[in-house]
């Protein structure tokens, strides 16, 4: 493996913080022999995020949410529509706390307790986002509302309950595309978690 490449950021330069940060960045590349390469990236800040697999190990069913997605919608995805793990962006709460609000709102289920088990860059390319994945357990004792997403946030959320055969089917017939939502269903599968 090559050593790391000396960086120098020279300059930073704001597309749009029109909602998230767009920025244009140029630094300065040193590589291995010694050579100085200038490169310019787009990069998109939009903070970080979490995701949580929510498992019934007696039931033997996870919980889902489906919604609209637009990026989906103009790249491909006919309706639009993205059955996914609930996740969300971490505003200012650290990847637990926010994981256990978001819950709450999407889906409903009051967690108490959750477990961190994937950290992962999803578009390092392009995207700083580092996102948090989970597992929690859940089941009937903790629904507290029906759950749906912030009206105020116009998240239309809807909250779906699979067995988990079904939800794992789901990813081989292309009804499952979400990255995040893949990685977990396959880690409770490696595990034996249900
Ligand atoms: N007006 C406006 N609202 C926006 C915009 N972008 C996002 N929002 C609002 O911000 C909300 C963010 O909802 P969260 O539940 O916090 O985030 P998320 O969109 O579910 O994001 C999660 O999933 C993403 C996709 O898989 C992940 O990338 C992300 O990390 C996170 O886990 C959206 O529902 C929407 O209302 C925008 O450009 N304009
Ligand atoms: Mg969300």
């Amino acid at each position: 493996m090559r050593k790391n490449p000396e960086i120098e950021i020279t300059e930073t330069k704001l597309l749009s913080d029109n909602w998230y940060i767009l920025n244009k960045v140029t630094f300065n590349y040193t590589k291995e022999n010694e050579k100085v390469e200038s490169h310019i990236r787009e990069v998109y800040d939009r903070g970080n995020g979490a995701g949580i697999l929510l498992y019934n190990s007696i039931k033997k069913t996870v919980i889902l949410t489906r919604q609209f997605r637009l990026p989906t919608y103009l790249n491909g995805n006919k309706t639009g529509m993205m059955i996914e793990v609930c996740a969300g962006l971490l505003d200012k709460d650290n990847a637990e706390q926010a994981i256990i609000r978001e819950t709450e709102e999407e889906t409903g289920y009051r967690l108490t307790k959750v477990q961190k088990v994937i950290e992962t860059y999803m578009s390092p390319g392009s995207v700083t986002e580092i996102l948090y994945l989970f597992i929690g357990e859940y089941d009937e004792s903790m629904k507290v509302s029906s759950g749906g997403g912030l009206d105020a946030e116009q998240e239309n959320i809807e909250v779906l309950e699979y067995t988990f055969d079904e939800a794992y089917a789901m990813i081989e017939s292309g009804e499952i595309t979400d990255a995040k939502t893949i990685m977990l269903l396959q880690h409770a599968k490696i595990k034996g978690l249900i």
